[in-house]
């Protein structure tokens, strides 16, 4: 039996145990019991399966995915249960989440899967209570809720962003724009379409030779620094957008609120007075960069119930591979009516990049 059909096990017996004085005992030894096993899956003890995936394994569904990552007992849990249908328990006790529970956020006309999770904490991404699985998923989500207690302060924000950075996750930044390719002769060739400011071809040079790399072409398509440099050589990076949500915004001063809707790509709430949540979901819809297309048959109405969501910047050729996967071989060519386009409809091929509410009606050979 796992340790998380143990630690269920003992909570269903306690649910059923009626509390009096011929039960004390009892119910203080499976208690006892309960933050045992509580404690070898938070540490991660190779015997529990705790090192291993064990309630992390959640399918992917939906049109975007969000990973709720904070400290234990910011509210994750409440705020789950607050915007999705699930029902995921909320306790005034830390790690109270041992394992990933999905919820579904249905906003516009999407589907938009969130994850509770367990709460972080400093050293998480060494391994730390259910740390690296909580990394793990966030790695695989479209966007990070970094969920954060108004009453504690920046401390909590800047520690998991550590966290989350020392593990190749890059929040609110774009992928930089650097060609690299490492050769087989040659040396290394530099180039760049834009003075470069921050990092010089000797640092390149010496950050290659660190990684025994002596034959590469590298082209600058912007100004980076070294570190963004080190990214692209490193590779297995992902960047995500983050929202930094203040909860518990009841417990504080009307002007700490302020502040702290102030800063940059945060915004406040309250879960349990149910506060500025509409406002969050706008953020988030906003930073998750979804629009909805439309696809119609030749002489028929577009189908304004379905439509398709889509990240923005999507193409015909990506919308062609959602409707069938031998469309794309069999293209000839879409009719788009929209903002995309200078007249509706227009005549347009695969690379042509859609924009929100546009119609597409695919024509093929
Ligand atoms: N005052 C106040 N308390 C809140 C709010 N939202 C949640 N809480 C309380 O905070 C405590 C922790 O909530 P949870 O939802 O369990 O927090 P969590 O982040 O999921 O905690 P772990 O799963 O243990 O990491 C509970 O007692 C909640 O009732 C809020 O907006 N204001
Ligand atoms: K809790
Ligand atoms: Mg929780």
């Amino acid at each position: 039996m796992g340790i998380l059909e143990k630690i269920a096990d003992i909570e269903r017996e306690i649910a059923r145990t009626q509390k009096n004085k011929a039960t004390e005992y009892h119910l203080g030894l499976l208690k006892a019991k309960l933050a045992k096993f509580r404690q070898a899956l938070m540490e991660g003890d190779a015997k529990s399966g705790a090192g291993k995936g064990e309630g992390f394994d959640v399918v992917k569904s939906g049109d975007a995915r969000i990973a709720l990552i904070g400290f234990p007992s910011v509210g994750k849990s409440t705020l789950l249960s607050t915007v999705t249908r699930t029902a995921s328990t909320a306790a005034s006790y830390e790690f109270t989440t041992l394992t990933c529970i999905p919820g579904v956020i249905e906003y516009n006309g999407a589907e938009i899967q969130l994850l509770d999770l367990p709460g972080i904490i400093e050293g998480a991404a060494q391994g730390k209570g259910r740390g690296r699985q909580v990394i793990a998923v966030a790695r695989t989500a479209d966007m990070v809720l970094m969920m954060l207690d108004a009453t504690k302060g920046e401390k909590q924000r800047e520690i998991l962003e550590e966290e989350l950075e020392s593990v190749g996750i890059r929040l609110n930044r774009a992928k930089p724009e650097i060609y690299f390719k490492p050769k087989k002769t040659g040396g290394i060739n530099i180039t760049s379409t834009v003075p470069m400011t921050k990092c010089s071809e000797k640092l390149i040079n010496l950050i290659l030779h660190e990684y025994k790399i002596f034959n590469a072409q590298v082209l600058f398509r912007d100004d980076y620094t070294s570190d963004e440099f080190i990214d692209v050589v490193v590779g297995r990076r992902v960047y995500m957008p983050c929202l930094y949500v203040y909860n518990k915004i009841d417990q504080v001063s009307i002007e700490e609120v302020d502040r702290l809707a102030h800063l940059p790509n945060s915004i406040v709430i309250s879960c349990n007075m149910k506060l500025n949540i509409d406002f969050m979901l706008e953020s988030i819809w906003g930073l998750l960069n979804l629009i909805r297309v439309y696809t119609k048959k030749r002489g028929e109405k577009p189908d304004f119930e379905g439509g398709l969501i889509v990240r923005s910047g999507t193409t015909i050729e990506h919308v062609c591979r959602m409707v069938h996967r031998t469309m794309v071989d069999q293209f000839k060519y879409a009719l788009v009516w929209g903002v995309s386009v200078k007249f509706s409809p227009q005549r347009v091929g695969l690379g042509h990049v859609l924009l929100n509410d546009d119609v597409i009606c695919l024509v093929k050979k």
